[in-house]
């Protein structure tokens, strides 16, 4: 019975007896060796191999075969091939009969190893001297030659058991080693790095000793996330407290010992998040903010030097109306027009031209109103005459309206001021007694636009969903659209706006809104833009009036009378106002979103 050992350790014997075997580098696999003396081949059943009529199929069919094995004298497939004794129709090229091995990759006679029961590990001395002694010992000319013992033939030929017996007792053996076997025999070689990576794994899933033992070794096989073994302990001691906190042993320590801010800074800097601590709430609305400055210029910007108080982490700073409602619709771009003018002047220019019909009388009229004006120094702010017929109630006003992108006057146009955008930098900030208010950094001149309103373009029937929806006491953001009548849209800049969601009410306000048509075709969406009535001082507050001419002037003179005569009830609900104005109306509403709703009406 053959005895069976693997080639590491065939190779191992061999060298230890200094005998030679031939090499091939064709395979890596590992592959089970049969050394059978010659004496005890007669004990097959068929001492011929089965006819290998084309080596891919022999491999196929022979592949796991207990019959028809080879007889124990196959020689390295380097061998030069020389034609089968049995008749083979396809002649196995030089190449096919390098790679493939009668058996196909696996010899059929590896099973036999359990079965034989011989030690697995069968190193040198497991090999009976008997069998050693009859081994043949060739010299290899060189260690790179591939090597074919010296007797024995020269093909895979397939020798009988009475050739054998007239020959000298030998063992043959049929390698095909691995390039690991080879590179053993030339030399150390380091081992393969999957290797060892997986050895250093294996120990890893024990525990992190191996690393720590051999933080070079880890980080070389895992890379950067072992690059922390070998750094020296640090000495701080919060680190040391909060490991003694964690271990099982230190108990007894109480947490609260452990200064939390220290702790937790620890903590933080220790995932990345390092620097000041910062409230979740408060690191939002800096990136609220942040993320405005990024494509907002001229800035704004958000300060509260009086308390902690942050802006609502559902706000959304916008410069532009979100037009999230279903049904709002706008007037086609097919619908507008523009002036024909090079350089627009108000006296000629169609832009500022207003036509109007008297409604007692059913005249019409056409009047060039002079809305901006350039000032010397170049800044374009609303005319004096203007700002002065748009605050006299008695008198007839005008909306503006600026050039567009069908004009043919360039952008340069001075009639193009809404339309160009925010040019002052604002500051949201904490005011004494109205919560948060808008200011400038720079001063304002009389006349000049300071921002938009802007926020959710919304429908009537969206709007009383909201005011359904919202309680008493909350604060309204709704401007309503009805300057040209007719159904009418309102903006709400409850969760969406702009800077000028923030300004407060004064009853003696240094900024008012005007209407501003940029589309000459829409009657619903046009723009409210804030414009200063009067010089700004740099960081003064922006206010304005919340109540206009038609509101209900009566509730105030009711409920200044009952706050004076003590009725609570006539004075009950109603919100105070804080500007501190001389002229100060004392309450800003009275109770209910609906009797808030702030409107600007034709006069
Ligand atoms: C449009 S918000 C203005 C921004 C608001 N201050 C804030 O902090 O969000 C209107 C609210 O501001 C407060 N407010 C504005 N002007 C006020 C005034 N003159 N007196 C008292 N409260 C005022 C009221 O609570 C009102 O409901």
């Amino acid at each position: 019975m053959a005895n069976l050992i693997s080639k590491r350790k065939l190779a191992d014997a061999l060298r230890y007896r200094s005998n030679i075997i031939s090499l091939s580098e064709e395979s890596e696999d590992d592959e089970v060796l049969a050394i059978e003396p010659p004496k005890k081949r007669t004990r097959s059943t068929s001492p011929v191999p089965r006819t290998v009529r084309n080596p891919s199929s022999a491999s196929a069919t022979n592949n796991g075969s207990r019959h028809g094995g080879p007889n124990g004298t196959y020689n390295s497939y380097r061998s030069p091939p020389s034609p089968p004794r049995h008749t083979t129709p396809v002649q196995p090229s030089a190449n096919q009969t390098q790679k493939l091995s009668p058996w196909g990759k696996r010899s059929p006679y590896a099973h036999r190893m359990k079965e034989s029961k011989l030690p697995q590990n069968s190193a040198p001395e497991t090999i009976p001297r008997s069998s050693t002694q009859r081994l043949i010992s060739v010299d290899i000319p060189s260690k790179n030659v591939p090597f074919r013992p010296s007797q024995g033939p020269a093909s895979p030929t397939h020798t009988t058991p009475k050739q054998v017996t007239n020959t000298k007792p030998r063992i043959e053996v049929v390698v095909s080693p691995s390039r690991r076997l080879l590179d053993s025999f030339r030399g150390h070689k380091p081992e393969p790095i999957q290797r060892r990576r997986k050895n250093m794994l294996k120990e890893l899933k024990k525990g992190p000793i191996a690393a720590l033992k051999n933080p070079q070794e880890a980080r070389e096989l895992f890379g950067s996330c072992f690059q922390d073994f070998n750094r020296p302990k640090s000495d701080d001691v919060h680190e040391q407290r909060m490991k003694e906190l964690a271990s099982k042993k230190a108990r007894k320590v109480t947490r609260t010992k452990l200064p939390s801010d220290q702790g937790l800074d620890l903590s933080m800097r220790k995932l990345g998040l390092g620097g000041e601590l910062v409230h979740p709430a408060e690191a939002a609305q800096q990136i609220l903010t942040s993320r405005f400055e990024e494509y907002m210029n001229p800035p704004l910007t958000f300060v509260n030097d009086v308390n902690e108080r942050r802006l609502n982490g559902k706000f959304q700073f916008v410069d532009r109306y979100v037009f999230s409602c279903p049904g709002i619709k706008t007037a086609p771009p097919s619908t507008n027009y523009g002036c024909d003018c090079l350089s627009c002047h108000s006296s000629e220019c169609l832009c500022f031209r207003k036509d109007w019909k008297d409604e007692a009388t059913g005249q019409k009229y056409t009047k060039q109103v002079r809305t901006y004006t350039r000032r010397s120094d170049g800044l374009v702010v609303l005319s004096e005459e203007y700002i002065d017929r748009e605050l006299d109630p008695s008198a007839r006003h005008f909306e503006i309206t600026e050039c567009n992108e069908l004009c043919r006057c360039g952008p340069g146009c001075y009639n193009r001021v809404v339309g160009n955008g925010r040019t002052l930098p604002l500051e949201i900030f904490e005011t004494a007694n109205c919560g948060f208010g808008v200011r400038s950094t720079k001063n304002i001149a009389k006349g000049q636009f300071i921002d938009l309103y802007l926020g959710e373009v919304i429908t009537e029937e969206e709007l009383r969903n909201r005011e359904d929806a919202a309680a008493e006491d909350e604060p309204s953001y709704i401007y309503t659209m009805d300057w040209f009548g007719g159904d009418s849209y309102h903006i709400d800049g409850k969760n969406f706006g702009s800077a000028m969601r923030f300004a407060n009410h004064s009853c003696n306000p240094n900024t008012r809104s005007f209407i501003v048509q940029i589309h000459k075709g829409d009657k619903r969406v046009y723009y409210l833009p804030f414009f200063a009535i009067k010089d700004i001082a740099a960081g003064t507050e922006i206010t304005i009036d919340y109540k206009s001419k038609d509101d209900d002037d009566h509730l105030n003179a009711e409920a200044i009378a009952g706050v004076e005569s003590g009725d609570a009830d006539l004075a009950d609900g109603l919100i105070r106002c804080h500007c501190g104005e001389k002229n100060c109306r004392k309450f800003l509403w009275k109770p209910g979103v609906k009797a808030r709703r702030r409107k600007r009406k034709p006069e």
